[in-house]
Formats: C-alpha cells, structure tokens, sequence
C-alpha cells in the first residue's frame, strides 16, 4: 500500500519510496510530507522499517527507486546508543561538529556559530558538562548534548532516532520542550518514536507496518498544543 500525505510547501517530500536489503523490503513504496513548524513522528512495531525511512529522508540511504527532495539543511541526531564510548571527544566539541553545517568542516567558527554552540548548550542545560568527555555522561546528559548538535547546526530539518527511549520522566520531558520549540520556531521535526508522550505531542503520526504507511494521524497545530496544555 502507498499513502500519500498531502499539503501545502512540504519542505521534505519522499514519493515511492522503496529500500531493498537482499532481496528483502524495508520499504515498500512510501510518501511523506514534512512541513514547517511541524512535528512528525514516525511509529510502528520493530523491523517496520522507521529507522530506514528516517534515513532516506537523511539522505544517508539510497533508496532502491523512489524520489527525494529536501529544501533545507539537514540535523540528524542519531540513537545515542550508536556513538562509541571510546570517542575522545568533550560535550563541546560533539556540539561543535554541529555548528560545522554553518561554517564548513575544520574551519574556524565565525561569531553566529559561536553564539549557536552557547544557545544550544544553554538550551539543553549541559554548559557545566562543556569539558566533560561525552563517554563520561549519562544517557540522559547523552541526549542533550547529541540534541544540542542538532540545534546547533540551525537547520530547517531536524531528525531524531528514538530520542526519549530509556530516558526518565524528567530527562525525556526535557527532550520533548525542546523538540516542541524547535518546531514553535518554524523546524521541520521528524522523530521516530515508540513513546506514547512523543506520539501525542505529534502534529501527525504515520504508522508503519512491513514497510508501508499502514495508518496515518494528524492533529492541527493548536489542538497539539491544548493537549500538552492539559499534559501540563
Ligand atoms: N543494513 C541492513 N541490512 C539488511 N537488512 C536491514 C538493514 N537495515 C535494516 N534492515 C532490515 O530492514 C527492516 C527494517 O529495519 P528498520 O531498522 O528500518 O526497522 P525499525 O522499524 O526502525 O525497527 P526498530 O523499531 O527495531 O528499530 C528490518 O527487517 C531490518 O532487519
């Protein structure tokens, strides 16, 4: 089966999509819309296929056939689980690389992804963890600093891999604000997501199954919003 989602000036759009591994579909023919000041999640039981969709829309996976295009930069905030402990790295410099998209990779920091690094930081709580090695962290101080990077690379598109799973309460409410505001202030967020908070905080929920768009949910932005006013 083949969904379509339709709307006005997506600012990422997936037609056909299909990804083969051996012979096997992931996807079997999939179209997405991402909007503006939006957040989407992508939900569905394991092997469904999210993981692949959301790179394609990375730009990270080829896909078998099917057409992609992104008008905007791009911020992938991958699984924390898939960043090795062994990288020699601060939480400062894991945000650097992320104000690398503003500047280019290697050179210098201009002053705007200088200030970018701070707000992201600042954003996410971790400036007292700046020197901290990113292996020291916790899984929830883990998070913040891979979504800091994400921020702090100021794209329209922002992507992110199961990013509350396995956090606290706290941790992950801390996680979901700032996916909310990055989409109050005019992101594309895309999220794979198991977690029934993030599901109902979505401006649209696709639902995959076997690699195809078995469901679709959307709820306007302002009704989004009343809920998480009644969530607290
Ligand atoms: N690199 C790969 N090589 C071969 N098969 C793969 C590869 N990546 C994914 N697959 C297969 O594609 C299907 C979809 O995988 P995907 O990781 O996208 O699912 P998912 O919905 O993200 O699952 P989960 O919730 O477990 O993370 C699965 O059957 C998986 O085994």
């Amino acid at each position: 089966m083949t969904s379509t989602i339709t709307h006005p000036a997506p600012r990422a759009q997936l037609r056909g999509i299909r990804v083969d591994f051996d012979g096997r579909s992931a996807l079997g023919g999939v179209d997405l819309d991402v909007h503006a000041g939006s957040m989407t999640v992508i939900a569905g039981p394991n092997g469904a296929g999210k993981s692949t969709l959301l790179e394609v829309l990375a730009g990270t996976r080829e896909p078998s056939s099917g057409t992609r295009s992104v008008e905007s930069a791009i911020a992938f905030v991958p699984q924390r689980t898939a960043i090795s402990d062994r990288l020699p790295v601060t939480v400062r410099d894991v945000v650097t690389v992320g104000a690398w998209g503003r500047t280019g990779r290697w050179r210098p920091l201009h002053a705007d992804a200088r200030a970018a690094i701070t707000e992201a930081m600042t954003r996410l709580e971790i400036t007292s963890l700046a020197t901290e090695p990113f292996a020291a962290l916790s899984g929830g101080q883990r998070q913040r600093a891979l979504l800091a990077q994400g921020i702090a690379r100021g794209a329209g598109l922002l992507l992110l891999d199961e990013p509350t799973t396995g956090l606290d309460r706290d941790s992950a409410e801390r996680i979901r604000a700032i996916m909310r505001s990055e989409a109050e202030r005019g992101t594309a967020v895309v999220c794979v997501s198991h977690d029934p908070a993030v599901i109902d905080e979505a401006h649209r929920v696709v639902h995959l199954t076997d690699g195809l768009v078995a469901g679709l949910s959307e709820t306007a932005s302002d009704d989004a919003g009343v809920r998480r006013g009644r969530a607290g």
